[in-house]
Order: C-alpha cells, then structure tokens, then sequence
C-alpha cells in the first residue's frame, strides 16, 4: 500500500523520517570524504524528490494456511529455527516479500515486533546465506539502495533482503524511500574514481532506472543492467 500523505500523522512521520534520512547521508558524505557531504541530502531535499512511504502488512500464516492454534505455534517455531540457520520458506514460512535490493538512494524501515526480515550476506567462507533480523520496534532498520551504490561506485552496498512472513502475529512495517527528483543524474562522484576503481555503472537518470527496474522480475539484479564491462570504456550498455 502506498500512502498519499493524507493525514497530518503521515505528514509529520514523513517530515521526521526525511530529516533523519538527510542526518544519515550527511554522515555518509562525511566519512566518505566527499568535497560536498550534503551532496546526497540535497537530491532527497529538492520539492520535486521521488521519495515514498510504504506500508506493509504480512497477516500472520495461521490466517492463511487457516491451521489451528497449536498448529501455528509449531509452524513458527519450525520457521524461527529454520530462519536463523539459513532460512528456508518451504519448511513452513511463507514469501511475505520477495528477494529484492532497494533500488532507491536509503531506505528507513521501521516495524512491529514480529520477526520476519531477512538479509542475504556472505557467511565465513563466503557462502551467501540468509540472516535473520531480529525484529524491534524502538528501532530503525536502514538499508542502502541501488542508487547509492552507484553513486559511490560500490564502495557502499545495496543488500538484498526477503521477508518471511511466519509468526502466529501480523508483521507491520513502514518504510520510508529516500529517492532523488526522476530527472536526477546518476553516475559515480569523482571522490570514489580512482585508476583503481574505475567507474562501474554508466550514468543514468532516476527514471530511467525506474523504466528498466518496471521490465524485470523483483529478484533480478537491477544495477547490473547499467554495469559498464570491463572492455568497456564506460558508455556501454549492457543487456539494453
Ligand atoms: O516489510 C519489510 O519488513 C520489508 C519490506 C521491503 O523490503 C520493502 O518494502 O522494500
Ligand atoms: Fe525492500
């Protein structure tokens, strides 16, 4: 569900989380050293920014699978330990959201207190495995998107997370989406350009990526669309 900021509760969640939002990539643009560290605020701060607030409601698995109380107290203990070991929905969770990478600058994610988020990271030996985030409600869960990612020619990382929704309670989450005005251009800042590290994405606007991220499936990985190949001088355009 998206919310069309209709009451004044919205209105002031939303000019709080933004603030926030504008406190964290400040922080960023300062520990990445960049000549303007409010560089990444301003896109989010311009009157026409593409920022969004959405509204998540994951009903718990008993109300779909339509089992018996202690039907669903099994299913989540199956599902909690499964999760914490790995994550495994066909051992009794269920896909509330599908793997995904945010595609937007920075996401705030604020929840209830059931469990259900997951991200995908690399274990000790390097093995990409979901881990779960334990739910709290006094705390926001903040994730880097797809555009920040390329901004910062990879040096900070879009995480692909999944929810899965499996506890005896609804899990309810609002997420705020820290995103630039569509016609914002999006290419690596000089800062993060080195000989080393020479620019991996092509530059692209906000809508443009918007356009190509509406053609694919959620789970596809939607910055590697612009990633510019190694024999490539940094126009090219791959699988476009
Ligand atoms: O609802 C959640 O906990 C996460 C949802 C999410 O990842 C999203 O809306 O992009
Ligand atoms: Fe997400």
């Amino acid at each position: 569900m998206c919310v069309d900021a209709g009451s004044s509760v919205v209105n002031e969640y939303v000019e709080a989380v933004k603030q926030l939002a504008c406190d964290i990539l400040d922080l960023l643009g300062e520990g990445l050293g960049l000549e303007d560290p409010r560089l990444f605020s301003k896109l989010i701060t311009e009157t026409d920014s593409d920022s969004l607030l959405r509204i998540n409601h994951y009903p718990p698995s008993c109300t779909v699978h339509k089992l018996d109380h202690d039907d669903q107290c099994k299913l989540k203990g199956v599902a909690r330990t499964k999760a914490g070991s790995g994550g495994n929905p066909a051992a009794g969770g269920r896909i509330g959201f599908g793997e995904h990478s945010d595609p937007q600058l920075l996401s705030l994610l604020r929840a209830n207190d059931v469990d259900g988020l997951q991200v995908l990271l690399p274990d000790i030996n390097g093995k990409d495995t979901w881990i779960q985030v334990p739910a709290d409600s006094s705390a926001y869960f903040v994730n880097v998107g797809d555009l920040l990612q390329a901004l910062t020619n990879g040096r900070l990382v879009s995480v692909r997370h999944r929810v899965i929704a499996s506890a005896c309670r609804p899990r309810l989450s609002t997420i705020y989406f820290a995103a630039p005005p569509l016609h914002a251009r999006i290419s690596a800042l000089p800062e993060m350009v080195t000989a080393d590290s020479p620019p991996r994405y092509r530059s692209f606007t906000w809508a443009e990526y918007k356009t190509a991220m509406y053609s694919l499936r959620l789970s596809h990985s939607r910055l590697e669309l612009f990633h510019v190949d190694d024999d490539e001088s940094g126009n090219g355009s791959k699988g476009k």
